[in-house]
């Protein structure tokens, strides 16, 4: 049974908690009107009776309006009839048939699907909220990315197994054996690799998934989806805690799901995989599983010391208990600001509550801005060699457009050069698109190509981004913990991007470094120069010790485009002797002596909140 305990709810929200700092406010009745559309003739579009009776040219004005609402929510917007400017919210039954026949109409003309999300009886009368929902093309549909994490058997695995198999566990395992890919996690039952799994949701927000013998046809699920969510499975052991960072960073996670055993509650790695969220800025909600076999006393605890960490002044979450259709209609809708976290009860095994997690999922939008009219920049996470095909590489768009037939930059090699590289086929969900839009994940094939050339953390990029590589570069970082102190000449692993490759610090604004100390701190990488970018957040970890920072200063290499074979030759050559020193001496590569020059450090720009947040959970 779900517990209810003294959580925030949604409808009280407004009245007892701090929301007017948060971004992107929850404010009843405005939850995506941009809010400065008044317009001329004494009509605004914000007023509660806009759709009422409006004339021709008011009708032309909220049918742009509402489209530009569903360009900017990339697909969809949720209007609420009956509230706005013009009094309290509320609207007498004639209004709001006549308000209802409006949207219905520009809902037709501009060809969106439109479905009701919830109904509720306020000061004046009705307010209802619909959700309006462009109908796509057959190849095209919204993509939003959440990362599953929690610790080994919160039940992460089984969770995705019946949400996009469509049926429920026996809680000794059946329904996560669906989705394990590899020999060894099959026998051991434990997920080490980063896996995807898709659920497809169509305009009207039903599930679209339908297992045939155990197996989902996704070509199918993405022609007949408006939206897809791609689940990154990530590991809860803590032996594999390399492979979840770079999930979290390289796989560009618009959302964490983080799930938590009611039983077990909140052990292991949830902490550490909830402070590595906030530390990377990526939004959280909770799914408490197992709900049918835990004690409703231990449910109650458990639900209590969530509560605790989440309002603790680390993390300054607002975590919000779901437990109907309007708390899953609120949540979702101010989810995005970032403070908001709801909570899940749910049993895989009896599916209690699995629907409001599923109508949850169904309304989440993408926070990946798709920037279409910038230059486009590919960043690959995974590449494969497919037989008959030869070499693919996957990961994520994170600005413009990508056209077949159209020439990218691929890089940078060993050498720091890109090499210009025809898209010959363009694949979304293992379906052929002819184009691929910023902030959508794909695959392409590559000619004349060995895997074996092309590394994760890799790009490919426009020729207009006139990309450079970076052996060294700055970071305003922050020490979560080191058992002893960190200096110049310390090792670790940076996960910045879908970059994960170790670098010596090479220079730091203070002496020495110890947990909790921030500084200003140059790396070095040791193998291979890397593409960057100011402003990407950073994790540096060895061992037990952490650090996050954001990347501040770059320096980048002077000329980056391989522009004949004598050059691409020697890239090859200095490869194999480096790998050779490499193997031989086993050694590090020395800081240039450039570097171990001291320096000052400068305006800190560090985001306090998001580091004090990790702070508090990791240390
Ligand atoms: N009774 C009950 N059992 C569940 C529920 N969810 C998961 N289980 C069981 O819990 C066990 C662990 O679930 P998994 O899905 O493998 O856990 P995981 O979090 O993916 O674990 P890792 O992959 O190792 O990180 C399995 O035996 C499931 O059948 C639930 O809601 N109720």
């Amino acid at each position: 049974m779900a517990a209810a305990l003294e959580f925030s709810r949604p409808g009280e929200m407004d009245t007892s908690l701090p929301f007017e700092d948060v971004e992107n406010g929850f404010e009843e009745g405005n939850l995506f009107a941009p809010g400065s559309e008044d317009i001329e003739m004494g009509m605004s579009v914000n007023s509660k009776t806009a759709l009422v009776s409006p004339t021709s040219e008011e009708y032309e004005m909220l049918l742009d309006t509402i489209k530009d609402w569903v360009e900017e929510g990339q697909g969809e917007t949720i209007y609420e009839i009956g509230t706005g400017d013009g009094g309290p919210p509320g609207l007498k039954e004639e209004d709001m048939q006549a308000s209802i026949a409006t949207l219905k109409s520009i809902a037709e003309t501009l060809n969106y699907e439109m479905v009701q999300l919830r109904e509720r009886q306020a000061k004046e009368g009705l307010v209802i909220e619909y959700l309006l929902r462009k109908k796509l093309k057959l190849e095209d549909f919204m993509e939003v990315r959440v990362a599953v994490v929690g610790n080994v058997d919160a039940g992460k695995s089984t969770m995705l197994g019946v949400l996009t198999h469509g049926e429920l566990d026996n809680g000794r395992g059946m329904a996560r054996q669906k989705l394990f890919r590899h020999k060894h996690e099959m026998e051991s039952g434990r997920t080490s690799s980063v896996g995807n799994d898709i659920l497809g949701f169509d305009a009207l927000g039903n599930v679209v998934n339908k297992s045939d013998h155990g197996h989902l046809d996704w070509i199918k699920i993405c022609e007949q989806s408006a939206k897809v969510i791609t689940f990154i499975d990530l590991a809860g052991h803590e032996k594999y805690l390399k492979t979840t960072v770079f999930g979290m960073t390289g796989h560009v996670p618009d959302f964490a799901m983080l799930m938590v055993g009611a039983n077990a509650g909140v052990i292991g790695m949830t902490k550490e995989h909830l402070g590595l969220s906030l530390a990377l800025n990526v939004p959280v909600f909770v799914v408490v599983t197992k709900i049918d076999m835990c004690p409703p006393n231990v449910l109650a605890d458990t639900l209590k010391l969530l509560q605790r960490i989440l309002k603790s002044p680390g993390c300054r979450k607002i975590p919000v208990l779901v437990q109907n259709k309007d708390d899953v209609v609120v949540t979702a809708t101010n989810f995005s600001s970032e403070r908001m976290c709801p909570i899940f009860q749910v049993s895989n095994v009896t599916g209690e509550n699995i629907d409001l997690l599923k109508m949850f999922l169904n309304l989440l939008s993408t926070r990946v801005k798709c920037n279409l009219d910038k230059p486009a920049e590919f960043q690959i996470d995974d590449t494969f060699s497919v037989p008959g095909v030869g070499t693919v590489v996957s990961g994520t768009l994170l600005q413009g457009i990508i056209r077949l037939n159209d020439t990218l930059l691929l890089g940078p090699d060993p050498l720091g050069q890109f090499h210009p590289m025809v898209i010959k086929s363009i694949h979304r969900k293992r379906m052929p698109v002819k184009e691929v839009r910023g902030g959508q994940t794909a695959s392409f094939s590559l000619k004349k190509i060995k895997r074996s050339a092309i590394r994760k953390g890799m790009v490919m990029v426009a020729p207009a981004l006139n990309p450079k590589a970076c052996w060294e570069f700055e970071g305003e970082i922050l020490v979560l913990h080191h058992p002893t102190t960190i200096s110049v000449k310390y090792q670790a692993m940076i996960h910045v991007g879908s970059v994960r490759q170790t670098a010596t610090i090479i220079a730091m604004s203070t002496e020495h470094l110890r947990t909790g100390d921030k500084a200003i701190v140059r790396f070095r990488f040791i193998k291979n120069p890397e593409y960057l970018k100011t402003g990407m957040r950073m994790v540096f970890r060895e061992g037990r010790t952490k650090a996050v920072g954001t990347l501040s200063k770059l320096f980048p290499q002077i000329s980056a485009v391989a522009t004949n074979t004598r050059q691409q030759r020697s890239a090859k050559k200095v490869t194999e002797i480096n790998s050779q020193i490499r193997t031989v001496h086993n050694e590090p590569q020395k800081p240039s002596k450039k570097g171990r020059k001291p320096f000052r450090p400068k305006n800190s720009t560090e985001p306090e909140n998001m580091d004090n947040a990790a702070m508090e959970l990791l240390s």
